[in-house]
């Protein structure tokens, strides 16, 4: 259970900009497993905050309590400098922070508007009915909007390239009130020409103003958009720097293992080295 006492964020950080979104020492325990510990991070509008980490770094359980879905059990979140504890995904969404899963939710023999208002859909008269032509046409629109040009919104989601569907699902969360959009493993599973369009419509939703939290593997594809870098490993945060304070160098060194590699570079040539065993 978190021992914060319901308000607002302490007053040393008064006269600062209240940041969207901010973990204090955020803990998570899974029965006898530490899945987090002592996790600070903090998002602000307009700005790329990405969160790295290799399999078991606590990505995934972050995710969870940012969007709703696991409550945390030590420090604080607060949200436009209010702590709070979520009680479903719904709560977060409400509170303007919406999940963008490496899935996507998308249905995909739907078509592109469909897709885009799914869950939200404008109806119309006395007998509700769906009104598509305005759906198609908002769709359309905000999609333009946001630079991602498909020529026919009435096409199947399916038949979109793996990255104009990732964009459809971001644009769709900002269109209906993100403030923070979390991406998870958004590149994942992209090829480099894919991986561009998203990372370029990442940058759009940060100039847009939003608060975008960037989770990935990848130092390459977050350096080339990120503002702010926090590295996890098994659920500790163990780098969290500015960009001008980081290069890629030093960003590839921490998530390939840093001292680790070292030593494991310094192993290998030692056993190629060393005379080989008689058979
Ligand atoms: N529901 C759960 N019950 C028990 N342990 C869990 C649960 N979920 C996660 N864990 C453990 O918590 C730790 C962090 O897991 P998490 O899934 O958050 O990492 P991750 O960085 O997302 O990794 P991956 O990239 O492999 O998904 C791991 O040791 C994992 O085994």
């Amino acid at each position: 259970m978190s021992t914060a006492i319901e308000g607002t964020m302490p007053t040393h950080d008064e006269g600062a900009t209240t940041a969207i979104l901010q973990l204090r020492e955020i803990g998570k325990i899974y029965g006898n497993v530490t899945a987090l510990r002592e996790i600070d991070l903090t998002v602000q509008q307009g700005e790329v905050t990405c969160v790295l980490g290799d399999n078991g770094a606590g990505k995934s359980t972050l995710i969870k309590i940012v969007s709703g879905l696991h409550d945390y059990d030590a420090g604080q979140m607060y949200v436009n400098g209010e702590l709070r504890h979520f009680a479903s995904p719904r709560d977060a969404l409400d509170s303007g922070i919406a999940t963008v899963y490496q899935d996507l939710a998308l249905a995909p023999l739907m078509s592109v508007w469909r897709n885009f208002f799914l869950g939200n859909e404008i109806r119309k008269g006395p007998l509700r009915l769906l009104d598509s032509a305005r759906m198609g046409a908002v769709a359309q629109e905000e999609l333009a909007k946001m630079g991602i040009d498909i020529p026919d919104i009435d096409r199947p989601v399916a038949s979109l390239s793996g990255g104009q569907r990732q964009c459809v699902a971001i644009a769709r969360a900002i269109y209906f009130g993100a403030k923070v959009i979390i991406l998870d493993e958004p590149t994942a599973a992209l090829g480099v020409k894919q991986s561009g369009v998203v990372l370029k419509y990442i940058v759009k939703a940060r100039d847009a103003g939003l608060g975008v939290v960037f989770i990935t593997h990848n130092p390459h594809h977050a350096y080339l958009v990120g503002n702010h870098f926090v590295v996890l490993k098994l659920g500790r945060v163990v780098l969290d720097e500015e960009r001008e304070n980081l290069t890629l160098e030093q960003l590839t060194a921490q998530m390939a293992g840093g001292d680790e590699l070292a030593e494991l570079t310094h192993e290998i040539r030692e056993a190629e080295g060393a005379p080989k065993p008689v058979e």
